[in-house]
């Protein structure tokens, strides 16, 4: 048994056991602020449950309330930190938000009634499958600690398929939610670890809105100032792409700037899907670029090349101008079906970091003459 915490001054022990709810506040303004419920939802959770830890389990567990209580707060945090991670983010006020927040204010209710009243019929379920302590040092049952494995692992997953500061700080704050239920006996173990899981959701809900200042509105692909941000920590070694839509402004005169616009999310949409480690961002109107770190030419120029021709050849679909001008639901079925299809294609312009280039301004500069070569040798192509 650890004995630092006993040895803390009264004062210390009040804040370490007050920080949890603390944190928990500010994040859920923070959530509220950049309407998250992602954020909300694991606030909910992580405070319920760290006050039901609290209120009932500063006893032995062979007392069945807090048999009860642990074995609740063991189903409680996996199976509903796994679905909110899953559930896709869609705003803090939304339908689906609101009834995310009903469905877990009725587990937390029912937890609460069954914890007054219902305590000794459940007993004899949680003695079969949820026993605690089944092995020396390990405080969570054998059947919680199984799903917990499969939540973390399906968690794991849904970061890898879409990794945002978001998601990545929703696996961390999760597995540290954990903690506490497995070790449970270990001194302010509970006030530690949801400590550090409020601290995490806090730090990516300040990510992922900091990055969202940075996020071009219509393509959601970085913009330039996060370029020249990532370019100012670089010194060497990377390789650097500018890509221009073809002719443009002709399509723009044509169809319209609204169409233009969707060219311009469709291209965005493909080019952010570039292997290799190409990271991509807006430069500006109609033109991106890919950034390589540590990479060279040869290998940006191949992954490049590829992106180039999966743009090409994917069909754009022109929709009715007019239909879409008057903006009523109807209207936008019937747009729905499309009148033609138009080939986009890009030029590209790569140029890989060298000694004579003084920063990075001279690379850009470097990439947009291989750009212009692109350009006069009758585009969609690319030239290193
Ligand atoms: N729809 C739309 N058009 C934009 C946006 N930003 C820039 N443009 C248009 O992009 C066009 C750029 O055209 P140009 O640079 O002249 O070249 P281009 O027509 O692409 O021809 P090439 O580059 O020579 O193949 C202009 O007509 C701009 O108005 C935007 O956000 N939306």
């Amino acid at each position: 048994m650890l004995i630092w915490h006993s040895s803390l001054s009264a004062n210390t022990q009040d804040i370490i056991y007050w920080m949890p709810y603390g944190l928990a506040a500010i994040t859920a303004m923070l959530a509220l602020q950049f309407n998250r419920r992602q954020l909300i939802a694991v606030v909910i959770v992580n405070t319920f449950s760290y006050w039901l830890i609290a209120s009932y389990l500063q006893q032995p567990l062979s007392i069945s309330e807090a048999k009860f209580a642990f074995t609740s707060v063991c189903l409680f945090i996996p199976i509903n930190l796994v679905l909110n991670q899953f559930i896709n983010e869609n705003g803090s006020t939304t339908p689906r938000a609101i009834a995310i927040y009903v469905f877990l204010l009725v587990q937390m209710a029912s937890i609460s009634l069954a914890l007054n009243f219902f305590v000794a019929d459940t007993a004899e379920f949680i003695t079969e499958w949820f026993e605690p302590r089944p092995r020396e040092g390990l405080v969570m049952s054998l059947a919680a600690l199984g799903l917990s494995v499969v939540c973390i692992v399906a968690a794991f997953f849904r970061w890898a398929y879409k990794s945002t500061s978001l998601t990545i700080g929703l696996f961390f704050s999760f597995v540290a939610s954990l903690f506490p239920l497995m070790f449970l006996d270990r001194e302010a173990i509970s006030s530690v670890f949801f400590t550090a899981s409020m601290l995490i959701m806090l730090y990516a809900g300040f990510r992922a809105s900091h990055e969202l200042a940075y996020r071009d509105e219509l393509t959601g692909l970085l913009g330039r100032r996060m370029l020249f941000e990532k370019l100012a920590g670089m010194s060497k070694n990377y390789s650097l792409a500018m890509v221009d839509i073809d002719h443009f402004k002709k399509f723009n005169d044509t169809y319209g700037h609204d169409v233009g616009d969707d060219v311009l999310a469709m291209v965005a949409s493909k080019l952010d899907q570039i292997e290799g480690g190409g990271q991509v961002f807006r430069y500006g109107g109609e033109e991106f670029t890919v950034l390589f770190k540590g990479k060279k030419l040869d290998h940006a120029i191949a992954f490049l090349d590829d992106i180039r021709e999966i743009i090409s050849e994917t069909p754009f679909a022109i929709r009715d101008k007019t239909s879409r001008d008057k903006g009523d639901k109807t209207a936008r079925n019937e747009e729905a079906k499309p009148k033609n299809t138009v080939q986009i294609t890009v030029s590209i312009g790569v140029a890989e970091k060298a000694n004579h280039h003084a920063n990075a301004e001279e690379v850009i500069k470097d990439a947009d003459n291989a750009l212009y070569k692109a350009k006069n040798k009758g585009r969609n192509i690319v030239v290193g």
